[in-house]
């Protein structure tokens, strides 16, 4: 009787994935028009097919209820039914769900055409944030143009979403709550399928945090010599617009001014890339090499036609920000980046392309296991490769950097530059989703968001506004994913266990092994390696198959995230800084900041 029911049960789910394939396809289709063209028709267009969907999810989640899936012998097909029984925000009533959806799509829309006059021409006004605003940060060393532009940006993308954030907040938790989680930030904490998820992010940043107080104290005293006492304090957190990106989320592009050895060579490939006539197509090709080197799959015919890989010149409004999209019938796979030639965009395409081959890699599997082992996961694997192309020995294989000297200097040099990117990352995107937590439960309340915002900025990343804040402002959606409904813990994740990832590759193409110092993990490229390659696409193809750790230990023989990787990749670099803030006397930590943020 019960097999006959259990047999019942995966007959039905065979005709369910089928069923969701085409409607999250057709939900996919929407949002891509949507997102690669502004205008009120294709919003109107996927607010109602994404509403359609929701409908026609409702009415086959009555149907999976109605299985007795809990008493199932199979524990596949108990995960099968387990992920469809969650029925996300199709689980709202139709007009409350369009509530949401509008919400979004408007602090979206605010994001992705706010403008900003430029500061050295106020007639100017047409700055969008990719790539007007990002090449700003990258280039200006004016602590006022900078200031300017940092305050005109907040005050033109974030602001104007608060209210839509309340709403969006409100009706998410209603959202959350019809789907049996107390808040949506148990919601998300679900994707990483332990009880106690929180505090292996805690335990992970307790690990990296020494390692980060190192390099935020280097990088203050390098800022306050090059701008003055006035500008950037001795103990103080650092002004958040000085750090070259206008969320102070990486640190890169001040390297140029702020490296251990400045009479060594610069490590940036961004005038390279330019000399040698980089387009945006060739970085994809360059990506895609890399990948085929592997063993793994190149990218499909459609990929190359329907891909937007640079900010069209049509006039037309549409959301920059960088973004891999699967249509979830096994052909369609496609990038939407508005690329320029700079070392930042060369290594985000290989994190773009990173999704695209995790697609491809599970795209056999049913559509409710194509999915990331854990968001974080999905975010690792373009990472995992670009830290073998950002060697100096791979930048010298593609051209992209000339012989130069192999000495201590220069590797230090080279792994300070990493630091700017993976160090100075993680408490950025740990108090991003902190933030959040604390907004959807509550226990931050609407009126005190943007002081919260800041307590954690300053706690976390001992950063400071450039200028007094107030409940006035709202700092939070000036960031691309709070405004979009992103989740951003995946980010901090996949910091940690790209490291992971990268350890076990590199022994199995033989460029690391413990304690040699002739084969250090730094140094390590995979360039190649079919033994990594092959290793690297058994855990793509389980998709989310099976519980994290389970893909974890397929690769790596661990089954714990853990930041052994990522600080014995710094190790050097971590021991240079300790004596070298030694040697200087800098202050370690930072006191409270004296702007007005609260
Ligand atoms: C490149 C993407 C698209 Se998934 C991105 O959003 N990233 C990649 C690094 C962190 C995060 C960010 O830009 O905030
Ligand atoms: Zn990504």
């Amino acid at each position: 009787e019960r097999a006959a029911e259990e047999a019942a049960g995966r007959e039905y789910m065979r005709k369910l994935d089928e069923l969701m394939a085409k409607a999250q396809n057709r939900r996919t289709l929407a949002s891509w028009n949507y997102e690669s063209n502004i205008t009120n028709y294709n919003e109107e267009q996927m607010l109602q097919i994404s509403l359609e969907v929701a409908e026609e999810q409702k009415e086959y989640w009555k149907e999976t209820m109605s299985y007795l899936w809990h008493e199932y012998e199979d524990p596949d097909l108990k995960r099968m039914f387990k992920k469809y029984s969650e029925l996300g925000t199709a689980a709202l009533p139709e007009d409350l769900n369009q509530r949401l959806l509008t919400a979004i799509s408007n602090m979206q829309s605010i994001y992705a055409t706010a403008t900003i006059c430029d500061y050295k021409d106020r007639n100017k006004c047409d700055l969008h944030v990719e790539p007007d605003v990002t090449d700003i940060f990258a280039n200006s060393e004016d602590p006022e143009e900078l200031k300017y532009t940092w305050l005109e940006w907040h005050k033109a993308a974030g602001a104007p979403s608060r209210g839509n954030f309340t709403e969006y907040i409100q009706l998410d938790n209603e959202a959350a709550k019809l789907n049996g989680y107390d808040s949506v930030a148990e919601w998300w904490l679900s994707a990483y399928e332990s009880d106690d998820s929180e505090d292996q992010f805690a335990s992970l940043w307790s690990q990296v945090k020494p390692l980060y107080q190192q390099i935020h104290a280097y990088v203050r005293r390098q800022l306050r010599e090059k701008y003055g006492e006035n500008v950037v304090s001795a103990r103080g957190p650092i002004p958040a617009h000085l750090l070259g990106n206008i969320w102070a989320q990486t640190w890169g592009n001040i390297e140029k001014f702020t490296r251990p050895y400045p009479n060594k060579p610069e490590v940036d490939v961004t005038s390279a890339l330019i000399a040698q006539n980089y387009t945006a197509l060739k970085m994809f090709q360059t990506a895609e090499e890399f990948f085929k080197s592997l063993n793994l799959s190149g990218m499909p015919d459609l990929f190359w036609e329907r891909s937007i890989i640079e900010k069209p010149n049509d006039g037309r409004e549409l959301v920059c920000h960088a973004s891999a999209w699967d249509f979830y019938d096994g052909e369609d796979f496609r990038i939407k980046q508005c690329t320029t030639i700079t070392s930042d965009f060369f290594f985000t395409t290989h994190h773009e392309m990173g999704h695209v081959e995790y697609y491809l890699q599970y795209k056999h599997q049913p559509i409710v296991y194509r999915g990331g082992a854990n968001p974080g996961f999905h975010e690792a694997v373009g990472d995992v490769i670009a830290l073998s192309v950002s060697t100096p020995k791979h930048l010298k294989i593609v051209g992209l950097l000339e012989d130069g000297p192999e000495d201590t200097e220069s590797n230090i040099n080279q792994l300070y530059k990493m630091g700017l990117d993976k160090i100075v990352f993680l408490p950025f995107a740990y108090l991003l989703d902190i933030f959040r937590y604390g907004v959807f439960r509550g226990t931050t309340t609407t009126r005190d968001y943007n002081c919260h915002f800041w307590r954690l900025r300053e706690t976390l990343q001992g950063l400071e506004p450039p200028a007094p804040r107030s409940e006035d402002d709202f700092d939070p959606t000036a960031k691309y994913h709070v405004a979009a409904d992103v989740e951003y813990m995946r980010y901090y994740v996949s910091y940690i266990v790209q490291f992971q990832f990268h350890r076990a590759l590199c022994q199995l193409a033989g460029e690391y092994s413990p304690g040699d110092s002739d084969k250090i993990l730094s140094a390590c490229d995979i360039y190649r390696s079919q033994e990594a390659g092959e290793a690297l696409g058994k855990m793509l193809q389980m998709g989310s198959s099976k519980p994290w750790p389970d893909a974890m230990e397929a690769l790596t023989g661990q089954r714990n995230m853990d930041a052994s990787g990522l600080l014995e990749y710094f190790e050097p670099l971590h021991e240079w800084l300790k004596r070298e803030n030694e040697r200087t006397g800098e202050y370690i930590g930072w006191e409270a900041s004296n702007i007005e943020y609260c």
